[in-house]
């Protein structure tokens, strides 16, 4: 346990900045870019005065002042919703191996598990998770990437890890935004972006004008994966990604490949690698979902970003039909309690049901 005090720690709600006493308990995660410690924070006390402490809480620890990461905090600054990570704190502060070294803190609220330990848990058991939590899960994950997709955000790092969940509740957060970035039209970005068994197929060939429709791929990878308890696609390299691809949806076409990337010089992978057709085999691969789970697959694992669907049809789509029924309840994994969640699934800002469109009567529950 370490336990120190910060001079500026500021709320992101009230944007009060001011000393707290912070105390970090244990590493939640480790990644590429930074460090996640459980940790709770309280004010500084006067004389006589006993104050509480707050948490728990999840600090992300990034290295100070590189632009790639003060994204994140702009991105989480600017963002609210009930299924995006929620910033409640930030401060910079040394170190403690190296006094010179400034590191970002990122005070979020903590969630028990990712999806990657739920899948993996599930898996080491034989199993996969229960239908009706794929779907409970999947349509928060569209809903979130519909969010911020709305604002032109796209995530750019979609997969189990970066997926938090609460199985009691069975809520889901989107977490680690240090990938993420605003798109905007025609402006270019890196291609070398995303895990590579969740990349998009523009992204693999090295389109580096895409568009959000690359988290849309990630939520099938996901959604594919929440059906198979393992990655839909795993190359061994960037390239043989492409090749695990093919396997499922077919060669890609050349038109497809030259939109994306004029210059790619890579392989095609022209040759037809199957002689059934598309429906059956994603029937063959995905041989654990509905009927409507195929379905949505076929449209979310589709080649061209412009065909794809997009995270409000996803919602839209007739996987989630029985979400929609006033009768409609889920078993939670952890207290086996059923669970009454249309408020937590669909209560809709106004700003939310502004960006659904003419998608709005189809994706609310019947009343
Ligand atoms: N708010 C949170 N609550 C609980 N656990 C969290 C939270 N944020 C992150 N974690 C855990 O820490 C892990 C790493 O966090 P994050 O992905 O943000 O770091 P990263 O350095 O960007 O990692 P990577 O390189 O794997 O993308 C996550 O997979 C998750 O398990």
């Amino acid at each position: 346990m370490v336990q120190f005090l910060v001079e500026a720690v500021t709320n992101n709600r009230t944007n009060v900045t001011r000393p707290m006493n912070v105390r970090e308990t244990a590493k939640i995660g480790e990644g590429a870019f930074g460090t996640v410690l459980r940790a709770y924070l309280k004010d500084v006390e006067q004389p006589g005065q006993e104050i509480e402490w707050m948490g728990p809480f999840a600090i992300k620890k990034v290295p100070a002042q590189t632009e790639y990461k003060s994204r994140e905090l702009a991105i989480l600054r600017k963002t609210c919703h009930p299924n995006v990570v929620t910033l409640e704190f930030f401060f910079t502060y040394p170190n403690p191996e190296d006094r010179n070294k400034l590191y970002q803190h990122l005070v979020m609220e903590s969630l028990p598990c990712n999806l990657q330990s739920e899948i993996s848990n599930y898996r080491h058991s034989g199993m996969i998770l229960p239908l009706k939590h794929i779907q409970v899960y999947s349509f928060q994950l569209a809903r979130a990437l519909n969010y911020l997709h709305s604002y032109g955000i796209c995530h750019r790092d979609i997969k189990p890890s970066n997926i938090l969940i609460n199985p009691d509740s069975l809520i889901l957060k989107i977490c680690d935004f240090g990938s993420a970035k605003r798109l905007l039209p025609s402006e270019p970005s890196v291609a070398y972006i995303c895990s590579r068994f969740y990349r998009a197929p523009e992204l693999i060939v090295g389109c580096s004008v895409y568009t959000t429709q690359i988290d849309v791929w990630g939520l099938g990878c996901v959604l594919g994966e929440m059906f198979i308890g393992q990655p839909v696609f795993q190359g061994h390299d960037s390239m043989l990604q492409l090749r695990e691809i093919s396997k499922l949806l077919g060669p890609p076409e050349k038109s497809f490949i030259y939109e994306s990337n004029p210059s790619y010089n890579g392989p095609m992978y022209s040759r037809k690698l199957f002689t059934a057709g598309l429906s059956s085999r994603f029937k063959h691969v995905f041989s654990h979902a509905t009927p409507e789970g195929v379905e949505l697959l076929m449209k979310v694992l589709v080649y061209r970003p412009q065909k794809r669907y997009r995270a409000r049809d996803v919602m839209a789509h007739q996987f989630y039909d029985s979400l929609r029924s006033p009768d409609f309840t889920v078993t939670s994994r952890t207290t086996a309690t059923k669970l009454k969640i249309a408020n937590m699934l669909f209560n809709f800002s106004d700003y939310e049901l502004s960006t659904l469109g003419p998608l709005t009567g189809k994706l609310l529950p019947s009343k």
